[in-house]
């Protein structure tokens, strides 16, 4: 299998090399130059067998020329041996036809660790294959840089920096991120938003030099093998509702559209995923996008939702090089033209691609504040704000007798203030966690400022 560029300009890659890249050198984002295809019957074979084996079957096609049958079984079984409940990913019924797909009983409780905990294996079978060192930097909004920490801290041949918007993340998020004690992790708090984490994480990517000095390495969803672990449970979910032989939808709670992006290619593999429905809060691009056909930035807005406060959406590109036909130029100008003007407008063959794939839908703060009310009442389901935003959207778009799984993001008890506001209750951590507010912090405050980040980590790393 080899990785190509979304934007057609920079090296093909086997899917180790990829993981180990992250972004592209011409700025791009690794796809797999074809998406091997699984029959119905395979599909169907899935049914019944443990999580663990059905990530194996989903995987192995797209980095089984990478890791042997023995090495990535063992990353996936180390992956899941520690989350907290026996099906990895359980669905419950939330109503006739509506079901939630719960991901968020991994160790940082939100969905980011069923990708984090594998590649975190992944990369140390591959830096131990190599006997090579790397920093790894990543931009969070919450909650991948706690799964980001989580797997890889402790490691001698991995220094871990992860760059969160000072002030809005959660205060369990940012104490998940500050109170490891490891010498390797380093939280650091950055003056700006998400979009400027981001931002500084891809010109450093861009920035050849420091690029190859520090060895950089990004976990982020801009890695492909972070999308690739993520498509294991739309299979999942879709097998235990019926598929292959009924078609399932999905809405997904969206921000960087990496995990939507996941079901788009457990879609292209083969599984009958009839919609993908993007629900986002006031920080509504893509809604705005899908709806108008131009892609708008105008500001990130904090939110009761905060790990979905993004504008600039970067798995976006991925969807938009399928629009495209995989024409890497095109896409390329459009990422150009976002550069200099801030937006783009998707051509009309491009957006009927995109609407016969993908619907979308943009909650209010009230409206999340009311569904996680609501739907305490009517199903007894706790959601935490995320998966409030896609519930909403969820329920409007059950129709018909297609099933409808919305995923369930992260565990309310990350965000007890917007959980509390709205039902009362103050949902406890988990037991290991209990004592997370009694332990202390590490974080250093960073300006929104490439050279002076790129100065911190080249003297904080480990040579
Ligand atoms: C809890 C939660 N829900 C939803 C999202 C959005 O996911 P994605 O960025 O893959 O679209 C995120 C952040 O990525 C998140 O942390
Ligand atoms: N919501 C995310 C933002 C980064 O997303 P990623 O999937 O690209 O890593 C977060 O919680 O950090």
């Amino acid at each position: 299998m080899r990785y190509i560029s979304t934007r057609g300009a920079a090296p093909v890659l086997t899917f180790s090399e990829a993981m180990l890249t992250g972004l592209a050198r011409d700025g791009g984002l690794y796809v797999p130059e074809s998406v091997p295809q699984m029959s119905a019957d395979e599909i169907a074979a899935l049914a019944g067998l443990s999580y663990e084996e059905v990530a194996f079957r989903v995987m192995k096609p797209f980095c089984g020329e990478s890791f042997s049958d023995d090495e990535l079984k063992g990353a996936i079984a180390r992956a899941y041996a520690g989350f907290g409940h026996v099906a990895r990913a359980p669905l419950v019924q939330l109503a006739p036809g509506h079901f939630l797909l719960e991901l968020f009983h991994g160790p940082t409780l939100a969905f980011k660790d069923f990708a984090m905990q594998v590649i975190g294996q992944l990369f140390q079978i591959e830096l131990e294959k190599q006997g090579r060192k790397i920093t790894i930097v990543g931009a969070t909004s919450g909650d991948t840089g706690s799964a980001a920490i989580e797997a890889f801290r402790g490691l001698d041949n991995v220094d871990v920096f992860i760059l969160f918007p000072h002030g809005r993340v959660s205060e369990v998020q940012r104490r998940q991120m500050t109170t490891p004690s490891e010498a390797n992790v380093h939280a650091l708090a950055l003056d700006g938003d998400f979009d400027d984490c981001q931002g500084r994480l891809k010109d450093m990517f861009n920035h050849f030099e420091f690029r190859d000095e520090v060895g950089l390495a990004g976990v982020n969803s801009i890695n492909w093998a972070r999308v690739l672990a993520q498509v294991v449970y739309y299979f999942t979910a879709a097998v235990a509702l019926g598929a292959p032989h009924r078609k399932i939808s999905f809405t997904v709670p969206t921000g960087n559209f990496g995990d939507i992006f996941a079901g788009f290619i457990a879609r292209e593999m083969g599984l009958p995923i009839e919609q993908l429905v993007i629900a986002t809060n006031q920080n509504d691009i893509l809604h705005r996008c899908l709806t108008t056909g131009r892609y708008e930035m105008d500001g990130v807005k904090p939110s009761i939702s905060p790990s979905m406060d993004i504008q600039i959406s970067s798995n976006f590109e991925r969807a938009l090089f399928w629009a495209y036909g995989k024409d890497g130029k095109a896409v390329a100008q459009l990422m150009d033209e976002m550069k200099a003007k801030g937006g783009f407008a998707v051509s009309q063959g491009a957006l009927e691609a995109l609407r016969e794939i993908y619907a979308s839908g943009r909650v209010s703060e009230q409206e999340t504040s009311l569904t996680i009310t609501e739907e305490l009442a009517r199903s007894g389901e706790l959601l935490c704000p995320h998966s409030a935003v896609g519930v909403r959207v969820g329920h409007a778009h059950v129709s018909g007798a297609t099933p409808m799984v919305t995923l369930a993001t992260a565990h309310p008890a990350k965000f007890p203030d917007a959980v509390e506001a709205a039902t009362g209750i103050r949902p406890p951590l988990p037991p290991r966690m209990a004592d997370l507010f009694e332990r202390s912090e590490r974080v250093t405050r960073v300006p929104n400022d490439l050279a002076a980040l790129e100065a911190l980590i080249t003297e904080r790393r480990r040579a």
